[in-house]
Parts: C-alpha cells; sequence; structure tokens
C-alpha cells in the first residue's frame, strides 16, 4: 500500500553554511527566533542558501464521515457540500485569505456526501460518498484507501509539475475532529478522553459523548481485526477508523517530502494527518511548517509529540486551511531575510564578540 514513499531526510550539505549565513545577518545572534529555523528548515530542503517561496498552492481535501450519525458533531453533515461551494464562491475564510496573499486554491473532492457540479476550482476525486460509520464497521476498503492516498499523490504531483515550490494543505469535513481524535487515540496509545475536543463547538455532555464513540469504535475495530490497535500498522488504522479527506492529506504529505517540497500544516486535523503520515514514513516530518497551534484540545499534547513549533497561536479552531494560509506572510518573511538581509560584512557593521 505505501511502498510508494520512499522518503529521504533532507539534505544536511548545507548545515554549516547555512547556519554561518544566519548567524551573520546583522542581528544580535539567535534573534529572529522561529524565523531563523524556517529558514533553515527551507535551505536544507530546499539544498540551497536562497530558497523560494514565491510560487505556494493551497490545496483543501473535502470527505465525509459515516460516523456523524452516532451525533459527534453539532453541524449536520449537508455543511460539508455546501462549504465547499462556499470555498469554490470565494466566501469562505480560507478562500478570502489566499484573496488577501494572491495564493491559488484548489478543492479537492474525495468523499462528499453530494454530486458536486464541476468548477475550475474543484478536482473531482470522489472515492464514496462518505467512510462507512466506523463504530459499526471499518471505515473503508483497502481499495478505498489506496484511492484516497493517491488523489493526494495526484494534487501535489500536479501542483509540483507546474512550479509550485510550497504547498499547504487544508480540510473539510463535518464529523472530522472525531475521526482524528480516533485516529491520534490509536497512533499514540491514550485514553480517547485526552484527544477528542469540541470541534465546531460541543460542550463537555457532547466532548464525552464523542469520547465514548471513539472507545467504543476502536474496540470494535480490535475485535474485528483481532489485534490491540497498538499492533496495528498504517493500513489496518486507516482502514478501520481513517477518513478520506485524512488520508488524502497525508499521501499529499508524503508526496510532497518524497519530492522535497515544504509543506505547511494547518490545525488539529492536518497534523493528525501528519502523525500518521509518520507512521508511514518517519522523514516526512522534516518537510513540515507548522502554521499554528488550534484551540482544538489536544491540539498542545499533538504538537509536543510531533516537536512542532507552531509559527502562530491566534486561538483559531477552524481548519480549512485558515491558520496555514495567516502563516504563509511570516514564511515569506524568513525566505526573505535569508535572501536578502544585509551581513556584518556587506553592511560594515560590527560584529558582537568584542568582549
Ligand atoms: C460552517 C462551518 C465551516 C467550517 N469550516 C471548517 N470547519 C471545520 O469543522 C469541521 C470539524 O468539526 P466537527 O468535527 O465538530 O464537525 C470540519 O469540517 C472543519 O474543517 C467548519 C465547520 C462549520 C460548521
Ligand atoms: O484545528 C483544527 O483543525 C480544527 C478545529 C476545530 C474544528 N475544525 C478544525
Amino acid at each position: 500500500m505505501f511502498e510508494q514513499f520512499s522518503i529521504e531526510a533532507p539534505s544536511s550539505l548545507f548545515n554549516q553554511d547555512l547556519q554561518h549565513k544566519i548567524d551573520n545577518k546583522t542581528k544580535p545572534l539567535g534573534a529572529l527566533g522561529v524565523l531563523e529555523s524556517l529558514a533553515f528548515q527551507l535551505g536544507r530542503i530546499q539544498t540551497s542558501l536562497t530558497v523560494d517561496v514565491s510560487k505556494p498552492k493551497m490545496i483543501v481535501f473535502a470527505g465525509d464521515h459515516g460516523v456523524v450519525a452516532q451525533g459527534v458533531s453539532l453541524y449536520p453533515q449537508e455543511v460539508t457540500p455546501q462549504m465547499v461551494m462556499n470555498f469554490l464562491h470565494g466566501g469562505a475564510a480560507v478562500s478570502v485569505f489566499c484573496a488577501q496573499h494572491k495564493v491559488p486554491l484548489q478543492v479537492v473532492d474525495v468523499g462528499v456526501n453530494a454530486e458536486l457540479e464541476d468548477h475550475p476550482l474543484l478536482a473531482k476525486r470522489k472515492v464514496a460518498f462518505a467512510t462507512n460509520d466506523f463504530s459499526q464497521a471499518p471505515a473503508m476498503t483497502s481499495q478505498a484507501l489506496s484511492l484516497a492516498i493517491q488523489a493526494g499523490v495526484a494534487e501535489v504531483d500536479n501542483a509540483l509539475d507546474n512550479g509550485v515550490n510550497l504547498l499547504m494543505f487544508g480540510e473539510m469535513g463535518i464529523g472530522n475532529t472525531c475521526v482524528s481524535s480516533c485516529m491520534m487515540t490509536a497512533l499514540m496509545g491514550i485514553d480517547p478522553e485526552q484527544s477528542a475536543g469540541r470541534g465546531t463547538g460541543l460542550d463537555e455532555g457532547g466532548v464525552s459523548k464523542k469520547a465514548q464513540v471513539i472507545a467504543r469504535s476502536l474496540k470494535r475495530a480490535e475485535e474485528q481485526t483481532g489485534l490491540p490497535m497498538a499492533m496495528w500498522d498504517a493500513q489496518t488504522l486507516a482502514e478501520q477508523v481513517g477518513g478520506f479527506e485524512i488520508l488524502a492529506m497525508a499521501g499529499a504529505m508524503l508526496q510532497s517530502a518524497q519530492r522535497k517540497v515544504a509543506f505547511v500544516v494547518d490545525g488539529f486535523i492536518c497534523s493528525v494527518a501528519l502523525l500518521f503520515a509518520q507512521k508511514v514514513a518517519p522523514h516526512v516530518r522534516e518537510y513540515a511548517i507548522f502554521a499554528h497551534q488550534s484551540n482544538e484540545k489536544a491540539h498542545k499534547s499533538l504538537l509536543d509529540a510531533l516537536h512542532a513549533e507552531p509559527i502562530l497561536a491566534l486561538d483559531l479552531r477552524l481548519g480549512e486551511g485558515s491558520g496555514a494560509i495567516l502563516s504563509y506572510p511570516i514564511i515569506q518573511s524568513a525566505a526573505l531575510f535569508l535572501n536578502n538581509m544585509a551581513s556584518f560584512e556587506s553592511a560594515g557593521v560590527s560584529d558582537g564578540d568584542n568582549i
């Protein structure tokens, strides 16, 4: 299933030169903080002392989830196709922010529970109209899993073949915080109480019901596979409790890393996609830029598990790729300081080792 991915760590060839270049900019050592680690990471990924993030693209994967039948979201499933139309017509948060930064937006239907009309911004790669309700049966077949992964791979290939040099990923799918929490529980071996959060705005009772649905679903899957979840491989985990848009995004992240291009991770759901991708190929993590820390409860512990240093913390709890696009100006600034800032030598400024 995942044999196509053999992801190498970014090159270390320029590590010393990159650090030297960053340290010799006209600023106190380390003073540009997170921008310095971003510039270093981009330089490693692009194997260059100058970096280019001038051709970004936002790809939003959309899909529906059978498990919403268990009452795990505040909103009805119809909102998924309605929001996809809103993305296409420029009215969603991610659309507005992409327009602000002149970043092209592509929406990919991998499993929306509605027939969608053709639209230039829409890629139609529907695997099915929704996953199965995984509290009752496996979420998907291995064939469906493969189609979801390949949808992500194909969209990334398409973008990179057209010169894109920075990818940003987002998602839309009512119920997908439940799916993400369930995947996180299985991937990290934690209690569902620790991974379930409010999503679109559940109250405490709703969150504890969501945790119960997750616990029941994982028990069902353990019984059906005859294996404790700690022993599931990536394929089993995805088939049992995955979501189409989350797995398409994982495929996209893996392909982006395979082709040595950095990608921006949005909030909680995207971080779970990365955690899954990391189970397939650990080095994928090194190509990820973390946009922000979401207000979804489990995002902080997930970011810690990924050793991630997010750029922003704005109390967002939206998804769609909204945090990813908001972080783009900072990523641009990281590239610009590395490329264009003067060095102590070129600007004739005295540096600081005279003590
Ligand atoms: C109008 C609206 C726009 C959204 N845009 C993103 N999401 C976000 O909320 C959903 C996940 O939350 P839950 O698991 O609680 O359903 C996802 O679709 C996510 O992208 C939205 C949700 C709504 C209602
Ligand atoms: O952080 C996220 O990705 C998120 C949080 C709440 C709702 N939808 C998405």
